[in-house]
Order: C-alpha cells, then structure tokens, then sequence
C-alpha cells in the first residue's frame, strides 16, 4: 500500500510549492492557535509549531501528515506574520539595511510517530525608505507573511542577499522535504 500525504496547512504556498515539485496530496488545514514562546531557540519554537499543526489534523495509517511553520528572527527576537498595518511598517523598518533569518520547520506524522527538522536561511535587505514601505504596506501582500514580506512577490525587491534554501523562506524546505517524506514511503508519481 502506497503511504499518501496529507498537508495540514492553510498556505497557499507551501500548496504550491509541494504541487510544484509533483506530489499528489489533500490538504486538511490545522485549525490550532499559534503560540510562540519568545524564550525559547527559533529551531525550537518552528520545530514545536509545525509538530502542533501536523499531530491535530486526523489521519489514518496509511497518511503522513506534514506541518510547518515559518517565523523571522533578528536580535534574537522573534518576528511572526504582523497584525496590522502599523506592525507590518515596524517590522520592515527593523528589517531595512540588516541582515535577518528566516527559521522553517516541518514536522511529518506517520502512525504514532514525528520526525521534525528545520532550516535556517540568512537573508539581507536594502536600506528602505518610508515611501518604499508605505508603498509595499499598500499592495496587501505583506500581511500573512511572517516578518511581513514575500520573497516571492514584490518583497524581492528588497532583498540584497540572501544564504540558505530560498524555499524555506516561502514557506517549504522543498528538497529536504521531498527527501524526507521519501524515507516515509512517500514517493513522486
Ligand atoms: C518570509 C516569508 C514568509 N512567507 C510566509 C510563509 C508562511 O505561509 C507564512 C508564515 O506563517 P505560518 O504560520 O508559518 O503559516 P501559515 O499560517 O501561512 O499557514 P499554516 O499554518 O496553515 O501552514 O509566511 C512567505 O510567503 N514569504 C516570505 O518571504
């Protein structure tokens, strides 16, 4: 019997991405609240997050389910998706002209077990005017975009750098991840 995939979230990306990369899978969204404890390792908060979202949607014995969480860190402080549009202007302004990481985690449910890893990506932004942000603030797209920008929209304008797998920033670990799910009997077609 062929394990099937199950992808217990809500991104519109990470959808993408997994359908990108040819997989076939049914998507049941985790309806969990998201708590972050600021206290503890960014691998750990997106490790725990993902685990979460993944081990609260059913499942029978022949799915893995897959969740995963994105966040930003700078200074040791941890950025989420912004909750208004004063947030998301703080937010990229904090981000302008430094250097950021974006931690993703993904966790994969198979019978009682969960396996989890993360990656961790260093990326670099341009010095941002306030008209720049303001303008990027009026295109909708930062909002429900942790640290509030979308390296796959017009936020690649602000990118100077980046270090690590550009697919963990939008959300998905692609290649690890479909060499993950490999070991879990999940193959491409
Ligand atoms: C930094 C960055 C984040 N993001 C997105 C990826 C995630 O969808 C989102 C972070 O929020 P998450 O809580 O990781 O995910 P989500 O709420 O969108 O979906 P679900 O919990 O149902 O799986 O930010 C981008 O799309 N582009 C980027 O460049």
């Amino acid at each position: 019997m062929k394990t099937a995939l199950v992808l217990a979230s809500n991104s519109p990306r990470r959808r993408q991405l997994l359908q990108e990369a040819g997989l076939t899978f049914t998507i049941r969204p985790s309806t969990i609240e998201e708590h972050m404890d600021q206290k503890l390792p960014p691998s750990q908060v997106v490790t725990d997050l993902a685990t979460q979202k993944a081990e609260s949607v059913p499942k029978n014995d022949e799915e893995v389910v897959l969740g995963a969480d994105t966040i930003v860190t700078v200074d040791g402080k941890i950025l989420g998706k912004p909750s208004d549009e004063e947030e998301a202007f703080k937010t990229l302004r904090f981000l302008s002209g430094r250097t950021h990481e974006v931690f993703t985690g993904v966790a994969l449910v198979k019978g009682k077990e969960t396996s989890t890893f993360y990656s961790r990506t260093e990326v670099t932004f341009y010095e941002l005017t306030d008209e720049e942000i303001m303008r990027y603030i009026g295109t909708g797209e930062p909002m429900d975009k942790a640290g509030a920008y979308g390296i796959q929209g017009k936020g690649a304008l602000f990118v100077k750098e980046i270090s690590g797998d550009y697919y963990a920033v939008v959300g998905l670990p692609l290649s690890k991840t479909v060499r993950e799910l490999k070991k879990l009997g999940v193959s491409l077609p």
